[in-house]
C-alpha cells in the first residue's frame, strides 16, 4: 500500500495535481494483498501468473454473461471454448502445481517430521492442514477436503476477493470524490483516531465509524456482486410462491439497495448518515443492506473486505485530497462485477 502512494506522490510535483485511473491501481494493490494472505510471500510468481490467466479468464466470462445463453452451446468446441478450456486448465494446473509445493516443504521433509507445530501462516496452510488428517501420509485425500476442493477454493477466493474489494474502492474513491463534504469528514475522523501514526493500526479500525458507514452506502449504491443465486434442493413454499425442487433463483442485490419502499425517496442519493445508528436499523427491513449476500452461504471475506478498505481509504485521505477528473463518466455497468464502464479517473492533490 505505501508502494503505491509513494509512486502516486511521485506523479504529483509540488502542489501540482495529477489524475489518477483508480481502478486499475486497486486491482493490481487487491492482488498483492491476497497472494500474501493466501499463500504467504514466497509465492509471489505464482499468484501473479493465475491472476494473469483469470484476467483472460474473465474476459471470456463476460462476453458469455452479455451473450444470449444457448442450452449446451458451452460443450460445444468453438474457438472461444476451447481458449476457455484451456484457460481453466492452466489455473488448474497451476494451483496444484503450488499447493503440491507447499504441502511437501510443510509435511514431507526427508525426515518425515511436521515442519511447524506453529499455527498456520495463510489460507493455504489452513487447508492443507485440513486436508490430510496424517501430516506424515504425503496425500492430500484423507482429510476433510481434498485437492479439487481447495483448488476451487483457491480460484473463487483468488476471483472474488480481488474484484469485489477493488469495484468497492473505486466506487468509494469515486463517491467521496462526487462529495467533498463527506470527504472532509472522513478525513477529519481519520487525523483523529490515528493521530501521528501513517496508516491506522488494529486498534483505530474499529473506531473509524464514520468511514464504516461511507463503505456501507457504497456497497449499497454500488454492491460489486450485484446478485445472489440459490437453488430450491426440495419443494419449497416461500411466502406466496411454491417453489418446485430444483428452481433457479436470482435475488437481484442492486434492486433491492435501490428500493424506496425499503429505503425511502433518497434511495438514489449517497447519504451515509442512514447508517448511523447500525446496519439494521438503516432501511425499514433489517435484511434489506445484503451486498455479502445471507445466511449460511454469505461472504466468508466480509470482515476482510472492510478491514482492507478502512486502512487503503484512510492512508490516502492522510494523504491526498482529491476531486473527479473532467473525463469521468458515471456509467456503471456489470461486468460480472459492477464496475464503473470507463474506469474512475480522479484528480489528486497532496495535502
Ligand atoms: C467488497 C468485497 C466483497 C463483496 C461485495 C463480496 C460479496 C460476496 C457475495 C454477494 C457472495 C455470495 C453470497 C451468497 O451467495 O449469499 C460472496 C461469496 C464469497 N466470497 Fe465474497 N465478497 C467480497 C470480498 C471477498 C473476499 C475479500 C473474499 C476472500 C478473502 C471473499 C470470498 C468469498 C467466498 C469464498 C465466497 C463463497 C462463500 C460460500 O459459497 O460459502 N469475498 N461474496
Amino acid at each position: 500500500m505505501k508502494d503505491m502512494l509513494t509512486k502516486w506522490s511521485s506523479k504529483i510535483s509540488n502542489d501540482d495535481k495529477m489524475e489518477i485511473e483508480v481502478s486499475k491501481w486497486f486491482v493490481r494493490l487487491l492482488e498483492d494483498v491476497i497472494i500474501h494472505a493466501l499463500f504467504g510471500r514466497n509465492y509471489e510468481e505464482y499468484g501473479k501468473f493465475i491472476f494473469k490467466l483469470q484476467a483472460q479468464q474473465k474476459v471470456y466470462a463476460t462476453k458469455a454473461y452479455e451473450q444470449i445463453s444457448i442450452p449446451g452451446y458451452r460443450f460445444l468446441p468453438t474457438k472461444k471454448n476451447i481458449i476457455a478450456w484451456r484457460l481453466e486448465r492452466d489455473v488448474r494446473k497451476t494451483f496444484m502445481k503450488l499447493i503440491e509445493h507447499r504441502r511437501k516443504r510443510l509435511y514431507c521433509r526427508d525426515d518425515h517430521d511436521i515442519q511447524t507445530e506453529d499455527g498456520p501462516k495463510d489460507l493455504l496452510e489452513v487447508m492443507i492442514k485440513t486436508s490430510s488428517t496424517n501430516p506424515n501420509i504425503c496425500s492430500l485425500s484423507t482429510g476433510i477436503i481434498n485437492i479439487d476442493e481447495i483448488i476451487d477454493e483457491c480460484k473463487t477466493i483468488f476471483f472474488a476477493a480481488k474484484y469485489s474489494t477493488s469495484n468497492m474502492l473505486t466506487w468509494t474513491t469515486v463517491l467521496l470524490a462526487m462529495n467533498p463534504h463527506w470527504q472532509e469528514l472522513a478525513r477529519d475522523e481519520v487525523f483523529k483516531v490515528c493521530g501521528a501514526r501513517d496508516a491506522p493500526s488494529k486498534d483505530d479500525i474499529p473506531k473509524l465509524s464514520t468511514l464504516g458507514m461511507i463503505l456501507n452506502e457504497s456497497l449499497r449504491l454500488y454492491p460489486p456482486v450485484a446478485a445472489a443465486i440459490r437453488q430450491a434442493k426440495m419443494d419449497t413454499k416461500l411466502g406466496g410462491l411454491n417453489l418446485p425442487k430444483g428452481t433457479e433463483l436470482l435475488i437481484p442485490i442492486i434492486g433491492i439497495h435501490h428500493d424506496s419502499t425499503l429505503w425511502g425517496e433518497d434511495v438514489n442519493e449517497f447519504n451515509p448518515a442512514r447508517f448511523a445508528h447500525g446496519v439494521a436499523q438503516a432501511a425499514k427491513s433489517p435484511m434489506a443492506f445484503m451486498p455479502f449476500g445471507l445466511g449460511a452461504r454469505h461472504c466468508i471475506g466480509q470482515n476482510l473486505a472492510i478491514i482492507e478498505a478502512k486502512v487503503v481509504m484512510s492512508m490516502i485521505l492522510m494523504r491526498f485530497s482529491f476531486q473527479l477528473a473532467p473525463t469521468y463518466r458515471h456509467a456503471p455497468a456489470i461486468r460480472l462485477f459492477l464496475c464503473p464502464q470507463h474506469g474512475a479517473p480522479i484528480i489528486f492533490q497532496k495535502l
